[in-house]
């Protein structure tokens, strides 16, 4: 497909409950986590912005795209802002990147396989690895958006492979980086205090 260039959105907008205070701001070698994730996409995208309901890093500068439906509704909501968001911005846009900002070791050809794997303008591409998939990082296409609110309205409706289960979707799957501290899954979630303590192992290895 030849709908480049892409978006994407960093999601940010959760509670960050397990790791007790918000993980976007958390330091990783001397560099915020979300500072990580946007160094890491900007390369490969033709804008980059940040769902949360404030700026988590005053350092970046990156425009701000709150959920647009109240009361922390999961991973979907933020990306339904940033899809409304793309569609306002960027008209002639066809999909939103999304990821989230607790992944500091993503692949630097995710946007291009991601977009290389899609079959058509309304489908899905979700990143995986290790046999899971990640679904929070993810093309979205902007025609998408209006089911997915429509779906959001019910609030029995957050969970994000429910909806994706009734649309398009194709997997790519991510190889593991190997490293001196063992292999690295290059969708390594930091979720907890002992996450962060790995993802500084992993660093140190990746530097050494
Ligand atoms: N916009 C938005 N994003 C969310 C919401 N809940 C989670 N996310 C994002 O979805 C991604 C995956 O969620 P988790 O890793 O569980 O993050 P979290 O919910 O902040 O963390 P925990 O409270 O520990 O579960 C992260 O990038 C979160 O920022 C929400 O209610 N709204
Ligand atoms: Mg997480």
């Amino acid at each position: 497909m030849s709908t480049k260039p892409l978006h994407a959105v960093i999601l940010a907008g959760g509670l960050s409950r397990r790791m007790g205070r918000d993980k976007a701001i958390v330091l990783l070698g001397q560099k915020t986590m979300i500072a990580r994730v946007a160094e890491r996409l900007s390369p490969q995208v033709a804008s980059l912005a940040v769902n949360a309901l404030q700026p988590p890093d005053p350092d970046l500068s990156l425009p701000l795209v709150p959920d647009t439906i109240a009361g922390h509704a999961g991973p979907l909501a933020g990306i339904l802002a940033g899809l409304k968001r793309t569609r306002t911005e960027y008209p002639a846009a066809s999909h939103l990147l999304t990821v989230p900002a607790d992944t500091p070791f993503l692949p630097a050809d995710l946007a291009d396989r991601l977009h290389a794997a899609l079959r058509g303008p309304d489908e899905i591409a979700l990143a995986a690895s290790a046999g899971r998939s990640h679904p929070v990082v993810a093309l979205w296409p902007l025609s998408i958006a209006a089911d997915l609110e429509a779906w959001l309205a019910d609030p029995a409706n957050r969970r994000l492979q429910s909806f994706i289960a009734s649309h398009a979707a194709t997997v790519v799957d991510f190889p593991l980086i190997e490293t001196a501290a063992g292999p690295l899954d290059p969708f390594f979630n930091v979720n907890t205090p002992d996450d962060l303590v790995a993802a500084e192992r992993f660093l140190e290895a990746l530097e050494a």
